[in-house]
């Protein structure tokens, strides 16, 4: 399979007053076509700003990110994004809300056929009957589910999301990972998945790459070998628990912690 992302040596400092400040430092990611790559690391490591040069919105200092064989230099209509607050417009229907991209990508699609498509987004994440609704009248959990419509409804080839779930209390959370699954079984798309939790880590990515301290690069890579349709019981098998186990001891050593101590 060929990898859709390819991110080769990439480092970048921000320029702060005090002078700059090395954020990524030597990142090495490759995500193959239709593969879920979760991303974590200690806090403030550069996870953002990863998810930003991926999606061209800026520049790396050295090294090169590549979509699709293409060289990313500025930002992508391929690319979907969703983030830990949805937000949605308030002056707009959730059908609405859920077209917007679809308007600035492919304005010469009839409006019938751009509702057809959200609609049946709408129906695989369980939120048909909402869509004359405001985001407002929707929980924290629906608004989610209409903003990650919102991200594919455009079917990009790479899905970036940055803590999508970090804001839900776990039932929901637990909930929309199993939408996730069921959306990526339907609609293959390859993506990015930045998390502070690694049970989402395991359940969702097919590797996950561990970000050391700041600077960040790539400090390990754990392969996921669980099956796609796994359930939220496999977290609680040996297998998983063994990986989870893992990713602590690899946080620990990000975070300059030794992996023994408790
Ligand atoms: N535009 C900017 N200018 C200067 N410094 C920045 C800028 N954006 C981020 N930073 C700094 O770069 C570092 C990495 O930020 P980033 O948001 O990428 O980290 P993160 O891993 O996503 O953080 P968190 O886990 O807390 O969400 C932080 O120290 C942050 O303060």
């Amino acid at each position: 399979m060929k990898n859709l992302i390819e991110i080769k040596g990439v480092r970048h400092a921000y320029k702060t007053r005090t002078g700059p400040l090395p954020v990524l430092d030597g990142l090495d990611i490759s995500v193959p076509e239709g593969e879920f790559c979760a991303v974590v690391g200690p806090s403030g490591c550069g996870k953002s700003t990863l998810t930003r040069l991926v999606a061209g919105l800026m520049k790396p200092d050295e090294g090169e990110v590549w979509l699709d064989g293409k060289k990313v230099s500025s930002p992508r209509k391929t690319v979907g994004m969703a983030f830990q607050n949805p937000v949605l417009l308030e002056w707009r229907t959730i059908l609405d809300n859920v077209i917007l991209p679809l308007e600035i990508v492919a304005p010469s699609m009839p409006r019938r056929d751009r509702v057809v498509r959200a609609e049946e987004l709408l129906e695989m994440v369980g939120l048909s009957g909402f869509e004359g609704k405001r985001p407002s009248e929707l929980s924290g959990g629906m608004r989610q589910r209409a903003s990650l419509c919102r991200a594919i409804v455009h079917k990009p080839s790479v899905l970036i999301m940055d803590e999508p779930f970090g804001a839900l209390d776990n039932f929901t959370r637990e909930d929309l990972w199993q939408t996730m699954r069921d959306l990526r079984a339907k609609e293959p798309f390859t993506a990015v998945l930045i998390t502070h939790d690694l049970r989402e880590s395991v359940f969702l990515g097919d590797q996950v790459v561990v970000l050391s301290g700041r600077p960040a690069r790539t400090q390990y890579i754990l392969d996921v070998d669980l099956p796609q349709d796994r359930t939220i019981d496999v977290l609680y098998a040996q297998k998983a628990a063994d990986m989870l186990q893992t990713l602590r001891d690899q946080i620990k050593i990000a975070q300059g912690r030794d992996p023994e101590a408790a």
